[in-house]
């Protein structure tokens, strides 16, 4: 050191914080000061000979290539951030000021360990983009897909799950499960870690160092040599929600550090969750009927013109069908209002069970149901969907207290093309078809 400064010199550049470096013309470490082995994990000693560029991160080598020369050509940077990979293997961020000295043939640069700073800004760039993705995103899975992203920038996740809470099953339901090139099949593993980090309420993390302290399903499960995994439940303003998990990648083990991290970043996953959830559930009420949860009246009609626009453009078929409950208020007057309803749900479950899952069975009006048939090679087959209909609904309904329950119902049918060029059309056939029937007695 005194080689190049004065005694005093030399120790004051031991106190720094930043770490001092200098390079030869060959890009070799002739010099480090004492901060060095907190910034790169080397001792001064253990650094001096290396070569400069071999401990830049590979993805920053040319830049810094590039910047090296520029400097050796007399031009001092003052401002240079590259990645450097310490002796432990993880990255360490660094802001340089560094200059040529003609007179000693030297590099002589000054290292920040600007870490936490990138850290910090990258959380924050990562909690903006998760409430930006909770907008700009459709649904949960593609929601699941750009956290999955998101957070991948953030820690390795060679494989990324979330599974949300079912209150119906009171168990954990796995909505996303994936690594880069798509989704996986459930493991046992993440299963049972899941239950763990939700029975316990807060985070896990499993390697081969934690394993003795985990419980014996999840130390079963994991096996001997387990690859890293992170866990941190989802936890909204209302109470938990899920579970997020990461798996580390190759020999990556996660660190206490990273664990905060998924901790901190979790809260506004589990935020944007909710808000999807809550629109998802709003549109789902402005669509659907509340009893039968059926499609409702604008849901049909949106189905209709869908199905419609799909006919006229393939030279298709499709059919309506109409049906309407024959003195449904007799029911509800005799009965009471309460099994009027659960008639209705009935008779929804009922009418579903006679058509295909593709077909739309939608419930318009207070005791007036609608299908759309489509695909439907010929009216006959649209005809037969209808007779099986008027058998299914004749089946008595038992109430639990009361008796069974009687029902019949008018069914009005039309055909595209047969019975009208246009949407308009079809639906008046249908309707007039439906009261036609009304004064006619149910084929049985
Ligand atoms: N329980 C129950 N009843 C409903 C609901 N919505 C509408 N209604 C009742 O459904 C009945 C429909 O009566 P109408 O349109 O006269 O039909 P109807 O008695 O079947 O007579 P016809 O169609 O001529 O055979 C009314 O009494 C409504 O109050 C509902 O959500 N639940």
């Amino acid at each position: 050191m005194e080689k190049f400064f004065p005694a005093p010199v030399a120790n004051f550049a031991d106190l720094l914080m930043d770490a001092v470096c200098m390079v030869d013309a060959a890009g070799r470490f002739v010099f480090a000061s004492a901060a060095c082995e907190r910034i790169f994990g080397y001792t001064a000693e253990e650094m001096r000979g290396r070569t400069m560029i071999d401990m830049v991160a590979p993805e920053d080598r040319e830049r810094t290539l590039a910047a090296a020369r520029t400097i050796m050509d007399g031009q001092p940077n003052l401002h240079f951030e590259n990645r450097y990979v310490r002796k432990d293997g993880s990255l360490v961020h660094l802001l340089w000021s560094a200059r040529w000295s003609e007179q000693h043939q030297l590099r002589v640069a000054v290292a920040r360990d600007i870490s936490a700073a990138k850290r910090a800004e990258a959380t924050q760039a990562a909690l903006y983009a998760i409430s930006e993705a909770a907008h700009a995103t459709d649904d949960l899975p593609q929601l699941f897909q750009h956290i999955h992203q998101i957070i991948g920038g953030l820690l390795p996740a060679a494989c990324f799950v979330v599974a949300l809470h079912d209150s119906c099953s009171d168990q954990l339901r796995f909505a996303y499960h994936a690594d880069q090139q798509g989704p996986l099949p459930q493991s046992l593993l993440a299963r049972v870690m899941g239950e763990e980090v939700r029975r316990m309420g807060r985070p896990l993390l499993l390697d081969s160092s934690t394993l003795a302290g985990l419980p014996e399903a999840l130390r079963s499960a994991a096996g001997l040599a387990p690859v890293s995994w992170l866990g941190v439940p989802l936890t909204t303003s209302q109470g938990p929600i899920g579970v997020l998990m990461l798996q580390g990648q190759g020999e990556h083990a996660y660190t206490d550090a990273d664990r905060d991290l998924l901790l901190f970043v979790s809260t506004q996953v589990a935020t944007a969750i909710q808000r999807k959830r809550m629109h998802a559930q709003l549109r789902f009420m402005a669509q659907h009927d509340e009893l039968t949860r059926l499609p409702n009246r604008r849901l049909f009609h949106d189905r209709l013109e869908t199905a419609f626009a799909r006919a006229q453009r393939q030279q298709g078929r499709l059919s309506l069908l109409f049906i309407d409950l024959d003195k449904f208020k007799l029911i509800n007057d005799e009965y009471g209002h309460a099994s009027g309803d659960l008639l209705l749900k009935e008779v929804a479950w009922r009418i579903q069970a006679c058509v295909r899952e593709s077909d739309t069975v939608a419930r318009i009006g207070g005791d007036e149901f609608v299908v759309i048939l489509e695909n439907v090679g010929l009216p006959d087959h649209a005809l037969a969907v209808k007779d099986k209909i008027h058998e299914a609904l004749a089946l008595p309904v038992p109430l639990a207290d009361r008796g069974n329950l009687q029902i019949a119902a008018s069914i009005g049918v039309a055909h595209y093309p047969d019975h009208g060029a246009d949407m308009q059309q079809l639906l008046r056939h249908a309707d007039n078809a439906m009261y036609a029937s009304k004064t006619q007695p149910a084929p049985m």
